[in-house]
């Protein structure tokens, strides 16, 4: 295999295990290409891809050359641009040939795309790609002159109105009076004044652009402001609380933006005279469970939310009559993380050159659709201070092997996690939620779960894209069709006839970190069952085994049931 076929997969792999090209290229001994000239060169190539996609794409060399696939464009056209002695094969190789012959065409491509960028040399250019590897921005094109100059996108910063202490109006007209409105989420990339944007898909959410801090106003301080990712908040808004007019358990619940936001959903229903259950918060973690508890009080949730703290969800036992009344779950369990922005693992961002992109012609002013990393996002830093999401970051440098291994111990444990949220006699409704873009954690879980024992005995089905709140079905990225394929094909899916791969992966909701949409990289989907399956159990009388006290909850766990639908090798994520 050539140092390009290599490098090509060297690329691939390290977009799709999320691995550095490092530990990549010295993970492995049996490459045929020297490793430092493999490494120098995918390094490279990935550090250039945003330009050279743009390259690729408006020659049109890939409809012509049809041996070509875009990785091997890109490395290829890398070498035959811009290194020093050019592609390391002879004229008269195929590959060398494929790009050679299109020189002219490729370099007049290079130099639009450099005064494109306002760069008035290639080593201006240069100095910009330079500039911009693992800056981790992103980038628009500027609208308002016209020019398809490169500006970094900066995240914004996204704010949730928290209904239970104030007003989308009162904050508008207090907090936020001396702001202007904008219509798009790009005008507040970059800005320093004090513009704000009314998010179109989840309700009470607002931007700001990422240069203006509120945490020292006194609506933050106070709790009426709460710093929560757009992504973060689908879950408790998919799940829409109120509609089943129970009591919600948030099973994962620390540090508990999404509780809270189950709370305010609550909340908000009960002023327009529906009858509410309560929030009970589950969060096995001491110490998390005591931020939870602070967060709770902050955020004046302390009467409808009841804090379980230090409690492993798996141990609360579903039949226990204290959890009768149960009508829905939030289920957002630990996990890799790899959403997180900033949080690449060392993994390159490769831009790809489009085969069906339309030429010149007809990309004059197109806007470019990018997505490197972008600026981290704000955290919760007061009054408190704690990372949302608490994950599994596994080492940097880990081999693709121990990276296989962990998302298959951390989906085992969300599956278990998942099961037990379905053995709760009165539910009908459950979210599942991660902040991975790994389909063993999302796509994968999703399909194991539907297939079990459990959601088949009790009814469970996913929740449609039609059945889901205006926002979520409005919502453009969905799940990965052939993730869903994979799984239902590897349960026996097949079997079970009236659930496809394309249902489902509609039903999954996906959020890519770093877009333009300015959010993390999140999964969420929905799970619903019938009226008419509420209250099936396994048939026992485990009611009657237990109290029906807080304590009481929390004996008897499952343990000693019929588990026969559970993945086995379950280890905790640690
Ligand atoms: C991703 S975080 C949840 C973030 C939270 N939903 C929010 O929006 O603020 C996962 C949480 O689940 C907790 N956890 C993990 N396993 C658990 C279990 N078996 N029972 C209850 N909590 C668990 C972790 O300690 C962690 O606080």
């Amino acid at each position: 295999m050539s140092l390009y076929h290599e490098s090509a997969r060297l690329l691939t792999d390290s977009q799709a295990q999320k691995t550095s090209i490092k530990s990549l290229v010295y993970g492995k001994k049996t490459w045929k290409s020297d490793p430092k000239t493999l490494f120098a060169l995918s390094t490279e190539a990935a550090k250039w891809s945003s330009v050279l996609s743009e390259v690729v794409e408006r020659s049109g060399i890939l409809k012509l050359e049809r041996g070509l696939t875009p990785v091997l464009a890109l490395v290829l056209v890398h070498d035959l641009l811009l290194a020093r002695r050019g592609v390391a094969l002879p004229a008269t190789h195929g590959l060398h040939a494929a790009v050679l012959k299109h020189k002219a065409r490729l370099t007049a491509e290079l130099t639009k795309a450099r005064l494109r960028r306002g760069c008035g040399s290639l080593e201006a250019l240069r100095a910009m790609v330079e500039g911009l590897d693992g800056g981790g921005e992103g980038h628009v094109t500027d609208g308002d002159s016209g020019r398809d100059a490169v500006k970094p996108f900066r995240q914004p910063r996204w704010v949730r109105i928290n209904m239970l202490r104030t007003t989308l109006e009162e904050q508008i007209a207090f907090t936020f009076k001396d702001y202007t409105v904008v219509a798009s989420l790009h005008e507040l990339s970059g800005a320093a004044s004090k513009l704000l944007y009314f998010d179109e898909h989840v309700p009470s959410l607002i931007a700001i652009p990422p240069t203006v801090d509120i945490t020292s106003t006194q609506a933050y301080r106070t709790g009426r402001l709460i710093l929560q990712d757009k992504a973060s908040c689908f879950p408790a808004y998919l799940l829409d609380p109120a509609s089943t007019k129970g009591d919600v358990i948030d099973a994962c619940a620390a540090p508990g933006n999404k509780t809270t936001h189950l709370a305010a959903l609550l909340h908000e229903a009960q002023s327009s005279s529906t009858e509410i259950g309560q929030v009970i918060a589950c969060e096995k973690d001491e110490a998390r469970s005591q931020i939870l508890e602070k967060m709770v009080k902050l955020a004046g949730g302390s009467e409808v939310i009841e804090v379980l703290a230090k409690q492993d969800f798996t141990k609360l036992n579903p039949d226990n009559k204290a959890y009768a009344n149960v009508t829905a779950l939030l289920l957002d369990p630990s996990c890799s993380g790899s959403g997180i922005v900033g949080r690449d693992q060392g993994a390159v961002v490769v831009h790809l050159p489009d085969i069906n992109a339309v030429t010149e012609s007809a990309v004059r002013g197109k806007k470019r659709k990018h997505s490197t990393p972008a600026a981290k996002q704000p955290s919760l830093q007061e009054p408190i201070a704690v990372e949302e999401e608490e994950v599994d970051a596994g080492n940097v440098e880990e081999s693709s092997e121990k990276l296989k291994a962990r998302l298959a111990n951390l989906s085992a444990f969300q599956l278990r996690l998942l099961l037990h949220a379905m053995r709760f006699p009165a539910a009908t409704r459950i979210s599942y939620s991660t902040c991975s873009i790994h389909p063993e954690e999302n796509e994968h879980v999703i399909c194991a779960a539907l297939f079990s024992h459990v959601a088949r005995e009790r009814g469970w089905r996913v929740m449609r894209r039609s059945e889901q709140v205006d926002g979520m079905r409005a919502w453009q990225k969905r799940g990965w069709k052939e993730a869903c394929s994979k799984k239902i094909e590897e349960v026996g899916g097949d079997d079970f006839g009236d659930t496809n791969a394309e249902e489902v992966a509609e039903a999954c909701i996906r959020c890519e970190k770093g877009s333009e949409e300015g959010t993390m990289g999140f999964f969420v989907a929905g799970f619903v069952r019938d009226e008419g399956f509420r209250g099936s159990t396994n048939g026992d009388a485990a009611t009657s085994r237990q109290s029906h006290s807080h304590e009481g909850r929390l004996e008897n766990g499952p343990e000693g049931q019929d588990d026969d639908d559970e993945w086995h090798g379950f280890e905790d994520e640690g």
